[in-house]
């Protein structure tokens, strides 16, 4: 059984649904939603593409990296990360050691699918989308792996689904 503390970690590329399955499940299981990107957004009133223009990506997965420590010392939270949070070890160790950590694997056609109409990801503003994301995937997929509790294949499924899935699942343990 779930007890009210535990923390629910959602990790996984761009477009897996975090942040959609994140505030669905946190309505199903009564924890309070947090997503690491918004919430970077929202302390320093600057947009994600902005931060990475005026800072690098070095500036942001600074920020990242004290947001991810911050946000998991949280208790009884579903928290959706940014797709590469998991580069850090220390964000990984953060993750790892306190919540339950899932993994919505997701292939690169749709996230590509899923991403199409978003200016927001400033990785993904290249000439070559397809090859970003399948260069991130092969070094990323391994770490998304190695502190996985569960993964779900969201292809195909509606983020209801998703969230479905993963509460019977909590549900069983
Ligand atoms: N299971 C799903 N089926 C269909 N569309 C989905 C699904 N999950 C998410 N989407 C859609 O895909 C887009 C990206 O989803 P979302 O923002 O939740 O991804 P994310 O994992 O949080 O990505 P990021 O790492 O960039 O924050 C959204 O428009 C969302 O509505
Ligand atoms: O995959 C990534 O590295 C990113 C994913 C998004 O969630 C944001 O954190 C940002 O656009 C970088
Ligand atoms: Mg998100």
């Amino acid at each position: 059984m779930l007890s009210a503390h535990q923390n629910i970690f959602l990790i996984g590329p761009m477009g897996a649904g975090k942040t959609t399955v994140g505030r669905l499940l946190a309505q199903t299981l009564a924890k309070t939603f947090l997503d690491s990107d918004r919430e970077i957004e929202t302390r320093t009133g600057a947009s994600i593409p902005l931060i990475f223009e005026l800072e690098g990506e070095a500036g942001f997965r600074a920020r990242e990296k004290a947001m991810i420590d911050e946000l998991t010392r949280r208790d009884g939270v579903v928290l959706a990360t940014g797709g590469g949070a998991i580069l850090d070890p220390d964000n990984r160790r953060a993750l790892a050691g306190r919540g339950l950590v899932v993994y919505l694997e997701t292939s690169v056609d749709e996230q590509l699918r899923r991403t199409a109409r978003d200016e927001n990801r400033p990785l993904l503003r290249t000439a070559d989308p397809r090859g970003r994301l399948e260069e991130l995937l092969r070094i990323r997929a391994p770490l998304y792996r190695e502190i996985a509790d569960l993964t779900v294949n969201t292809d195909g499924l509606l983020g209801r689904r998703v969230a479905a899935m993963i509460g019977t699942h909590l549900a069983s343990l």
